[in-house]
């Protein structure tokens, strides 16, 4: 814990990084994942459960919760660790992705983005200092910059007007964000699968010299090959002694891979969403739990498991509990794959520390051809 943010470096395997993040409320072990709690809850989770597996920091959605409860209401009600019991380091985004995906109408221009609100249809605008202002509202210790981000395929110009766009916002978020020595802002590199927008993205962002760095504008619907060439271009033109985040990412294997590329930190709905829908992702690969040859699988998912959902429950159970659409079910798969997720990147960090990661990744993926026998 420190009174400022600082990022160490603590060893590398390849381009592969082992490091840690430590801010006043505490210390984040890279590579990290971070659990998606949307409106201020990691869904079907006590988050006492998703400390104890591991977790160092959680991720809360700037466009859902300014939408409700509201920003300032938060801030009046003492900040969203206390609102939500979480004493520990919070990344906030900038609510950009969420209208992108979410708001029925959205207009963007170089003020900012003008949407209509999912929850009730009300019209906001959302402007780069806006974004920070919420962020800060919400007392969040890591603020991302306002970004556009462009879904892939899209053509050039489109994908370089809004890289374009996101620099200008970047410097304006920056200047929003003033000097917050326990807090960080981070910026957000775009340029779609263009090396030469990527590359530029990065450049000028570097030259702000901001705390840290978001991959952003992947995992976007493009293939995993173009998502790691992407990231060829852009980790190398980033500051080696910054963190590197890249956003929404993702599956195991994207995740082995793009820590193979130089990645610090990630976020991802994929385990506790696919785990209210009934996907486990196990050691031996991912097992969906509504197909019914598990009907009468007296087994476990893993016995070997130290967590309960994942040791102590037989498969037969687990699917009576999904087709029923009983909350325990969704509650049981979150656990289970949270607990996953985050034995996989305490694997990885070891395996770094230990110079032994290719081995670790090769290991990994062997196991997963596995399938649940
Ligand atoms: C988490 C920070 O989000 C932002 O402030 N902007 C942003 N978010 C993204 C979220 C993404 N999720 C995925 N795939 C599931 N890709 C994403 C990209 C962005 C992005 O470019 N920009």
């Amino acid at each position: 814990m420190t009174e400022t943010f600082q990022f160490k470096l603590l060893a590398t395997d390849g381009r592969a990084r082992r490091g840690e993040v430590s801010m006043p409320r505490g210390t984040i072990r890279t590579p990290a994942f971070m659990p998606v709690g949307t409106v201020g809850t990691v869904k079907a989770m006590y988050l006492d459960q998703v400390r104890e597996l591991g977790a160092d920091i959680i991720l809360g959605n700037t466009y859902h919760l300014m939408l409700r409860p509201g920003a300032e209401r938060v801030a009046r009600l003492g900040g969203l660790h206390n609102f939500i019991r979480w004493e520990r380091p919070i990344l906030t985004d900038s609510g950009g992705f969420q209208v992108m995906s979410l708001s029925s109408l959205r207009k963007l221009n170089e003020q900012g983005v003008t949407f209509k609100s999912h929850v009730d249809g009300a019209l906001y605008h959302m402007s780069p200092e806006r974004s920070i202002e919420i962020q800060g509202l919400l007392d969040s210790d890591i603020q991302m910059q306002l970004d556009e981000c462009v879904a892939l395929p899209a053509e050039p110009d489109e994908i370089e007007r809004a890289m374009e766009m996101s620099l200008r916002w970047a410097e304006r978020c920056k200047v929003a964000f003033g000097d917050q020595p326990g807090k960080a802002m981070f910026g957000i590199v775009q340029g779609g699968d263009i090396p030469k927008l990527r590359e530029r993205s990065a450049l000028v962002l570097r030259d702000l010299d901001l705390k840290g760095y978001a991959v952003g504008g992947l995992a976007v619907g493009e293939p995993q090959e173009v998502m790691l060439d992407m990231l060829d271009v852009t980790c190398p033109a980033l500051p080696t002694e910054k963190p590197r985040y890249l956003m929404g990412v993702g599956t195991p294997d994207d995740i082995l891979k793009s820590v193979a590329h130089g990645i610090d930190m990630f976020d991802c709905v994929m385990p506790t969403r696919s785990g209210r829908h009934g996907l486990a992702f196990t050691r031996y690969g991912r097992i969906n739990l509504r197909n019914a040859r598990h009907a009468e699988d007296t087994r476990p998912l893993d016995e070997q498991s130290s967590c309960p959902a994942t040791r102590d429950y037989s498969r037969a159970y687990l699917h009576h509990l999904i087709r029923s659409n009983e909350s325990l079910g969704g509650m049981l798969l979150s656990w289970n794959n949270l607990a996953y997720y985050q034995e996989l990147m305490a694997g990885i960090r070891k395996a770094i520390e230990e110079g032994r990661y290719a081995d670790f990744m090769a290991e990994t993926q062997e196991n997963w051809k596995r399938g649940d026998l």
